[in-house]
C-alpha cells in the first residue's frame, strides 16, 4: 500500500489530517515540513501531507517556500480541518498553577494561535519553538522535573500520556487549518467527501510596472474565475521582489481557466501550475486513539 509522509511524530494535527485524507494507507512520520516535501520530491514516498494555511495565523510560509524553491511536487488534495489547542504538562507537574510554568513549547503556528491565553495565564513562561506540536509534547514528557508545558492537539496529549491542564486555549473560535496532500494522485477516496475543485498557481510578473498585477487579476476576472487566495511571497532575489501564490476555484483544464492562463502568459508572466485537486471539508474528527 502506498505510504504517506506527514509532519510527525504521531499526534500532530497533520497526523489527524493524514488519517482523514488517507484512511487506509501506511503513514510515515517525518520531523519537519521540508523533510516531508523533500521525501516526496525525491520519490522516497508517493504521498505527503503538510499544513499550508491557518485561519488565525495565515500562511505556513515554510510550506509555501519549500514548494516554490525546493520541492517540485504537485498538490493532489486539500483538507480543511478544525484546530483546537490544549495545554498539557508532565503528570508530575499537573497540579502546578499555570503562572508557575517556566517554559511553553510548541510549533510556531500553535503558539501564535494562543498569544492572548499565554500573556494572560503563563506570562512568565519562555516560549520554545519546535518543529511540531507532538514533538513539543514528547519533549515535555522527557523532562518530568521541569515546569514545562506544551501546546497541541488532544491526540498528542492522549498519545504521550501528559496531563491535560486546559482544553480549547486558542484565542479565536473557527480555528481551521488547510492541509494539502502532495505527490502522486490519490488512488482511493479519503474518508470525507469533496466539496469543489480548485487549482494552485505561482505567478511571477515580467517586471515591476504600474498595473502588472492588476492585469493578471483582470484576466481571471474577465473569464469568470474566482480566486480564493493570493499570497505574495518574496522571490528571495532582493528586497521588494515578490511572486504570487494563487488559488483559483476552477480546474486547470477548464476552457475558461486555460484561456485566462494563456492571457497571463502572453502578458509575459511566468506561471507554475501546482495542479488541480479536490478540496475536502472536514466533517468528523477521526479517532486517533486506535492508531
Ligand atoms: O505541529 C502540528 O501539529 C502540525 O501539524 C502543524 C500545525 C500546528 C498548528 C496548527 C496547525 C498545524
Amino acid at each position: 500500500m502506498d505510504s504517506v509522509a506527514y509532519l510527525g511524530p504521531q499526534g500532530t494535527f497533520t497526523f489527524e489530517a493524514a488519517i482523514a485524507l488517507f484512511p487506509k494507507n501506511e503513514r510515515v512520520p517525518y520531523p519537519s515540513i521540508p523533510d516531508v516535501l523533500s521525501a516526496v520530491a525525491q520519490g522516497k514516498v508517493p504521498h505527503g501531507v503538510v499544513p499550508v494555511e491557518n485561519a488565525i495565523e495565515g500562511s505556513v510560509n515554510l510550506t509555501l517556500d519549500w514548494l516554490i524553491h525546493h520541492a517540485d511536487v504537485p498538490i493532489t488534495a486539500e483538507l480543511v480541518y478544525p484546530i483546537t489547542q490544549c495545554l498539557m504538562a508532565h503528570p508530575q507537574q499537573g497540579n502546578r498553577p499555570l503562572q508557575d510554568f517556566s517554559r511553553v513549547l510548541s510549533h510556531p503556528q500553535a503558539i501564535a494561535q494562543c498569544q492572548h491565553f499565554l500573556r494572560k495565564h503563563l506570562p512568565q513562561a519562555q516560549v520554545e519553538f519546535v518543529d511540531s506540536t507532538a514533538a513539543a509534547a514528547a519533549k515535555v514528557r522527557q523532562y518530568p522535573e521541569e515546569a514545562w508545558a506544551a501546546i497541541g492537539p488532544r491526540s498528542a496529549q492522549e498519545l504521550t500520556g501528559l496531563a491535560l491542564l486546559k482544553p480549547d486555549i486558542q484565542d479565536y473560535d473557527n480555528n481551521f487549518t488547510r492541509f494539502i496532500a502532495v505527490g502522486e494522485p490519490l488512488t482511493r477516496e479519503p474518508s470525507v467527501s469533496p466539496a469543489y475543485q480548485k487549482s494552485s498557481l505561482l505567478v511571477a510578473l515580467p517586471s515591476d510596472y504600474p498595473g502588472a498585477l492588476y492585469k493578471v487579476l483582470a484576466s481571471f476576472a474577465t473569464h469568470g474565475i474566482n480566486l480564493s487566495r493570493i499570497e505574495s511571497r518574496p522571490t528571495k532575489t532582493g528586497l521588494g521582489n515578490y511572486h504570487f501564490f494563487i488559488d483559483a476555484e476552477q480546474s486547470l483544464d477548464h476552457p475558461a481557466m486555460a484561456e485566462a492562463l494563456r492571457e497571463v502568459e502572453a502578458g509575459g508572466c511566468q506561471v507554475r501550475r501546482f495542479g488541480s485537486y479536490f478540496c475536502y471539508p472536514f466533517r468528523q474528527k477521526p479517532i486517533v486513539k486506535t492508531y
